[in-house]
């Protein structure tokens, strides 16, 4: 199946002259969940703001279910919800109104029905009267995301969606992501919490630079890149790392002995670690052991990338 949204050496240079984006190649499948994850200045918003035809790219390009963002502008944009990560919205309109007018923007027929499910799906059917400046801050959030839903879209970008929200509206958030993805939805989403992408995403891009350094399926990503922990409490804490065991990675801290292994190795080591350890007469009275998290892959891609700029 062709992807729903293809973006083909998408690069950006600012009239600044900073080149923000340097020729991205990116296809997204139908009804995925695409967490872009990257620090600050990454390129993430640039990027989005691409696809959505916000700004104009100085090379390559977007389509969305086919239609170039560029020539067929409407078309493509019809398709695309949009939830950005500064609060824009009308102060004085009443909530309700406030996603009428966004759905006719799009040349939707009225359908308050609709945009009542979505209203009470972000828990704001009871404001539907109230003013835009009169919600707290959580609450103009949802605005947001239920003006992104309001013309129906096939595709929706949420950009940084939790950023300073509370925990309540996050796990509603993700909530309205799994039950979007159920009616075949895509959504892109961008974030800082990694725990977010984690916990979401089908698919993982890190973006570091204005360059995609890595987009893999989060499962995929996690085994392979996964290192695991054993940790051992030793029953005494020994002076220092017997050198009969200094063929393995080990790291002491006070009584705690960690051995970082690679999952996905043909030999773990453990066992023989084990045999070494009781050799060495070391005992221990507790262990456990702790997958490295997408975290751990994603600060040492992004650390990767900062050494081979400095070796550059
Ligand atoms: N209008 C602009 N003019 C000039 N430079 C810009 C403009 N907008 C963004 N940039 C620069 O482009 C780079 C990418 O910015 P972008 O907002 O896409 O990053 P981001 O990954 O979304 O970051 P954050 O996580 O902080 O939101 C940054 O270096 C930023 O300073």
């Amino acid at each position: 199946m062709a992807p729903i949204i293809s973006i083909k050496g998408l690069q950006k240079t600012y009239d600044s002259g900073h080149t923000a984006l340097h020729g991205l190649d990116l296809d997204i499948e139908e009804g995925e969940i695409l967490a872009l994850l990257g620090p600050n200045g990454a390129g993430k918003t640039t990027t989005i703001s691409a696809v959505c035809g916000l700004i104009r790219p100085t090379g390559g390009t977007v389509t969305v279910g086919g239609h170039n963002i560029a020539t067929d502008y409407r078309a493509a944009r019809a398709m695309i919800g949009l939830v950005p990560q500064e609060i824009s919205i009308e102060p004085f309109e009443r909530v309700m109104n406030t996603v009428r007018f966004s759905r006719g923007l799009f040349g939707k027929r009225k359908d308050d029905a609709y945009l009542e499910k979505v209203l009470r799906s972000l828990s704001l059917w009871d404001k539907k009267d109230s003013r835009n400046n009169e919600l707290s801050g959580g609450m103009k959030r949802r605005v947001l995301i239920a003006k992104a839903l309001s013309h129906e879209p096939r595709v929706l970008f949420l950009d940084e969606p939790t950023a300073g929200v509370d925990v309540n509206l996050r796990k509603d958030m993700w909530q309205l992501v799994r039950e979007l993805r159920a009616d075949g939805v895509t959504i892109i989403l961008t974030t800082h919490y990694i725990e977010e992408a984690e916990e979401m995403a089908d698919r993982i891009g890190v973006i570091d630079k204005g360059r995609l350094l890595l987009v893999e399926e989060k499962d995929k990503l996690m085994k392979s890149l996964g290192r695991k922990e054993l940790v051992l409490e030793l029953a005494k804490a020994p002076d220092a790392i017997p050198a009969s065991l200094a063929g393995y990675e080990l790291e002491l801290e006070g009584n705690r002995l960690t051995y970082t292994f690679d999952t996905t190795a043909e030999s773990t080591g453990v066992t023989r670690l084990m045999a070494d350890l009781a050799a060495a007469g070391l005992k221990f009275t507790d262990l456990s052991t702790r997958q490295s998290s997408l975290e751990d892959v994603f600060l040492s891609l992004v650390d990767e990338g900062q050494q081979k700029e400095v070796a550059q």
